[in-house]
């Protein structure tokens, strides 16, 4: 039986910690409504412990070898890996995303990250530079207390993916998790400690967009990285501009995922499908914007409503479950609300639409054909399960049609022609594409926007820049020139 109410709120300083003078926050099941447990929001005491403490600690795992830390990090991803049913069964009560996908997608890109940094931490180093008799060498040096601040479609994954670069370049971390999905990252900074890592080290505390900016403001703090919506993201940099500290940006976006009509055309409604309705449609990087080429519009629109026969939406516990509820009240409301206006605009609503009539957040994958590029579906981030389906003639034309928003997080392009596939991946103006693939996010391959879906990398080797910096060291070696 998997305890959903935490042993505390908080995380600091290697223990749980409770001040619960700050707000309480519930934490509510989304496949039903229940509360399955009550946090509270993080009051100054207990900021100050978690920034004193990181402080504290990233001086002591600095100074480890990096194969040392390395070894932290790899012993917590393989308890992640053999607690990851329990993980995962308490990522479906924070998120409600079925099991199904939590048992694969979650606490095990957690796990990856640990492993993959884990593994990068012994090789971090500097270079050499010869200038004939003199040198310079530079030196790859953390950055010392770094902010995470997560967003509630992928708790667990998202406080790993920022904590194990930055443990493994031989920072700190204060995690501050969404105020929606509190539990997750509690059982992360646990689990740290578990596999070695010093107290104060990972930082769980807990609080909205207060919390998160009290620790951005903060002296100490050198680095922010976040995971959010634009707006979010706006301020959070604005706040880390006046302190001139680093900034990861891990935003919204819109994205275009395009059907050529010479692609594998199951393919194409698999890609489509994983990319609008995958933990039902609450995923940044979606494509949301499909556009399909005219002559096939048919086909796809007929593949795709016969493949919709086969979602599921029961208990998401149920491992034959293949599709859970929103994960809020609000959010169903927002989705509803862009249902509404692409009805009123004119689109052609194709499957879905409706609430199920039970408790709980629910709402029917949902699939508008004859969307055109001005409707408020095909503009605006909805992040739900709702797909837009627009027509297009020509690679030029559809290219175009694409690049046509303020979002650049990924896009999607299926076609059997290879290098059209490639021109396409070239002409995108986005940080991730996908080709006859769609929403893989292996830990190995940088993942980050362009535009105004952000600014850095996740992921990859590409993480190590963002979570450490250089310093030259320059190296006489004869007597020092002046010029008097
Ligand atoms: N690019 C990515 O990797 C990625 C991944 C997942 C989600 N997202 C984006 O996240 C959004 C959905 O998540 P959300 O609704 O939790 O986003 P949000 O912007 O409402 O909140 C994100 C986090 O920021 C905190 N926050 C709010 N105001 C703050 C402030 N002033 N200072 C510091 N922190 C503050 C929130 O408490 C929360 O923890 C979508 O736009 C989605 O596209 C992006």
């Amino acid at each position: 039986m998997t305890e959903t109410q935490p042993k505390a709120s908080h995380f600091v300083n290697g223990a749980w910690r409770e001040d619960a003078s700050g707000e309480a926050i519930p934490v509510i099941y989304p496949a039903t409504g229940e509360v399955i447990a009550t946090v509270h929001a993080a009051t100054p005491s207990v900021i100050e412990e978690a920034l004193a403490s990181a402080e504290r600690a990233q001086k002591e795992w600095a100074a480890l070898r990096g194969v040392e830390r390395g070894r932290v990090l790899r012993r917590a991803a393989d308890l992640i890996r053999k607690r990851n049913r329990d993980l995962s069964v308490l990522e479906t009560y924070d998120t409600g995303k079925p099991l199904s996908e939590t048992l694969v997608a979650d606490a095990m890109s957690a796990a990856d990250a640990l492993e993959y940094f884990g593994g990068l931490a012994a090789t971090l180093s500097g270079e050499h530079i010869q200038l004939g008799g003199d040198f310079v060498y530079t030196r790859r040096e953390p950055l010392g207390v770094c902010v995470g601040i997560g967003a509630w479609n992928y708790p667990t994954q998202i406080a790993a993916w920022k904590g194990a670069p930055a443990l493994a370049c031989g920072n700190a971390m204060v995690f501050k998790p969404s105020e929606t999905t509190p539990l997750g990252a509690l059982r992360l900074a646990e689990i740290l400690m578990e596999a070695g890592a010093p107290a104060g080290l990972y930082n769980v505390v807990q609080g909205m967009g207060a919390v998160g900016a009290a620790l951005i403001n903060d002296p100490r703090v050198a680095k922010v990285s976040i995971t959010g919506s634009v707006p979010t993201g706006t301020k959070v940099y604005e706040a880390a501009a006046k302190g001139m500290k680093h900034v990861t940006l891990e935003l919204g976006g819109k994205s275009p995922l395009i059907v050529f009509e010479d692609a594998d055309l199951d393919s194409a409604v698999s890609g489509a499908i994983l990319g609008n309705f995958y933990s039902t449609g609450q995923v940044c990087s979606n494509g949301t914007r499909v556009f399909v080429q005219r002559g096939i519009k048919d086909d796809f629109l007929g593949r795709l409503s016969e493949r919709l026969k086969g979602v599921v939406m029961d208990d998401p516990l149920d491992e034959r479950t293949n599709f859970g509820p929103m994960v809020s009240q609000r959010q169903r409301e927002i989705v509803e609300g862009f249902i509404a206006k692409g009805l009123e605009e004119g689109a052609r609503l194709v499957a879905g639409g409706r609430r199920l009539n039970r408790p709980g957040f629910w709402i029917e994958p949902t699939v508008f054909a004859d969307v055109t590029d001005g409707m408020a579906i095909a503009r605006d981030e909805i992040f739900g399960p709702v797909m837009s389906v627009l027509d297009f003639d020509s690679e030029e034309e559809v290219l175009a049609r694409a690049n046509a928003t303020e979002f650049g997080l990924a896009a999607g392009v299926f076609t059997r022609d290879l290098s059209r596939g490639h021109r396409m991946a070239a002409g995108f103006e986005v940080g991730t594409c996908f080709i006859n693939a769609y929403n893989l996010t292996p830990v190995e391959a940088p993942f980050g926007g362009m535009k105004r879906s952000g600014i850095g990398r996740e992921n990859g080797h590409a993480a190590i820049e963002h979570y450490s910096q250089l310093k030259s060291v320059y190296v006489g070696m004869g007597p020092a020139w002046a010029p008097f």
